[in-house]
């Protein structure tokens, strides 16, 4: 798939309204062909466990740090050399599984641009959609990362028809801006994350949708520390599965009527006041009546 962004797939499986998703909170170690085996593994359990969708973290192959984000990159183009890419098309096919493989560094052909991407596998183990990592983690203070110093942001938002409906795709950062939120109304909001925060809850009430946010175990020896507390919340902002920080996976129910009938009670997009959401300056108003 060539573009970096919005993509919209349409599969010839009816869509399933009612499943089970996984939120798979790996460990993520130096070891890349090990964070391979056990994203695999994760991934074939949770299938067995009736998961229909399967959600990984973001950088789930590569500990989070620039210095490591080069190296463990891949180029999706170049398939034998893509490891990771491989596995998630493969596990995806043989259990019949739609998965949202977190993210993983991409290396973009000859080019030197890195990407913080994820990849979108139907369960025939199609790519379906790539989303790149839009609003990238730079942060000064206390701690400081750079995030683009090494990692080029991604140009769109992405929204893709599966097996299980209709998914917007969030990568970590990308789940503190409301504005992504608000075009994924109509869908999953699936963000895979480092950092657990309570925006998902947020999104969900406000927009009356499903937000699963995934990260990986806690690492206190990384230079950035990861949380863990992979969520999923519902569309009246209920936490309907949470973990700790360890190693864990996930398994939780989405049903879309919940979504229906959440909008059927409380009719936020009807009730909202379009017109009127702006300043206007009456000072010359006020000041003629003075
Ligand atoms: O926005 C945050 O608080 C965390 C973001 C982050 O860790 C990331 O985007 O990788």
């Amino acid at each position: 798939m060539a573009s970096s962004t919005s993509s919209v797939s349409h599969s010839n499986q009816p869509q399933l309204t009612k499943f089970k998703i996984a939120l798979c909170q790996i460990t993520v170690s130096l070891d890349k062909k090990r964070n391979i085996d056990r994203a695999r593994l994760m991934i074939k359990d949770a299938a067995k466990m009736g998961a229909k969708l399967v959600v990984l973290p973001e950088m789930w192959n590569c500990p989070y740090a620039n210095e490591n984000f080069p190296i463990y990159a891949e180029d999706f183009d170049n398939r034998e050399l893509s490891p990771s890419f491989m596995m998630l098309s493969e596990v995806a096919r043989s259990e019949g599984v739609t998965v949202v493989g977190g993210s993983i560094p991409e290396r973009c052909g000859d080019q030197l641009y890195l990407y913080n991407t994820c990849c979108v596998f139907r369960t025939d183990g199609n790519l379906i959609a790539k989303h790149r990592k839009i609003h990238l983690f730079d942060l000064t203070g206390e701690v400081c990362f750079k995030e683009s110093d090494t990692i080029t942001a991604g140009d769109g938002p992405t929204v893709v028809d599966t097996d299980v409906g209709r998914i917007g795709i969030g990568i970590c950062h990308d789940l503190r801006f409301p504005e992504l939120a608000m075009l994924y109304r109509d869908r999953v909001y699936a963000s895979t994350d480092l950092i657990k925060f309570l925006n998902c809850s947020h999104w969900a009430v406000d927009n009356q949708l499903f937000v699963a946010t995934c990260s990986p175990a806690r690492d206190s020896s990384g230079s950035y520390m990861i949380w863990g507390h992979s969520t999923l919340v519902g569309p009246f902002g209920e936490v309907l599965a949470t973990s700790g920080h360890e190693e864990t996976t996930i398994i939780a129910e989405i049903d879309y009527s919940m979504c229906s009938l959440r909008r059927e009670n409380l009719p936020l997009e009807k009730q909202k006041r379009g017109d009127i959401y702006q300043f206007i300056d009456c000072t010359n108003e006020l000041n003629s009546q003075q």
